[in-house]
């Protein structure tokens, strides 16, 4: 499988998420964000986490005006794979890829510690590895995950099966760190192939740091 990580200034988590990716066997590439192409082999488009422009503005407010926006948009609508982390998941929230917005946590702090998240649905191509009802240990790290949608989008994301991932604690009751409606960690589109969470799973590869929970996650794209 080619996995193509995109990379803008202020990106920090691509060389992590290249070694996840690479420790599953994938090929990788990096693609700098002036780029108004994406490698026409690409089996998965990874919009990884950082701070893109330094979070100006709002986090991903000014990523989504890359030129390699454009191209990624064109291959999510002919039905290509798309994951963003933390910061990706915000770029592809201000690219209106996936629905909602997100806001700065509600108690204004960065947040930085490992957060069970519980499988709502695993439906999709990204959790498919995923038992509904498990509970996987994944790090946190953001100051804006406070993820927003109307009450009118909300009921939609249910009806469609796209709430894929909430905050609990590690008995699998609801726990909520940032804010987020309903306690909401990951959603995808209605086409179920746009994916995006604020934990970061491929930093959670290795038992020996903490969980290798986040493997079973990018497992769930491989072919
Ligand atoms: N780890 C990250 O991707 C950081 C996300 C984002 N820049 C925030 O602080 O909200």
């Amino acid at each position: 499988m080619n996995v193509t990580v995109l990379q803008f200034p202020g990106t920090n988590c691509e060389f992590d998420t290249k070694y996840a990716f690479e420790r599953l066997g994938q090929n990788v590439s990096i693609v700098w964000h002036e780029e108004e192409q994406i490698p026409a082999n690409s089996d998965l488009v990874v919009v990884p986490g950082g701070f893109s422009y330094g979070d100006y503005l709002r986090s991903g407010a000014i990523a989504r005006f890359s030129p390699v926006m454009k191209a990624v948009k064109a291959y999510a609508d002919r039905g290509g794979y798309v994951l963003g982390i933390c910061n990706g998941f915000q770029i592809l929230l201000e690219t209106h890829l996936l629905p909602g917005a997100m806001k700065r946590n509600e108690n204004l702090h960065f947040i930085s510690k490992h957060q069970y998240l519980k499988v709502e649905n695993n439906d999709n191509h990204f959790l498919r590895k995923c038992e509904v009802g498990e509970r996987l240990n994944i790090p946190i790290a953001h100051a804006e995950g406070n993820y927003f949608i109307e009450e009118d989008g909300l009921k939609m994301l249910y009806d469609n099966g796209q709430v894929l991932l909430t905050y609990c604690d590690k008995d699998g009751n609801p726990d909520n760190p940032n804010g987020s409606v309903d306690n909401i960690a990951g959603i995808c589109n209605k086409e179920k192939n746009v994916f995006g969470l604020m934990p970061h799973p491929e930093r959670a590869m290795e038992s020996i740091l903490g969980s290798d929970d986040g493997v079973k996650m990018l497992e769930g794209f491989l072919t």
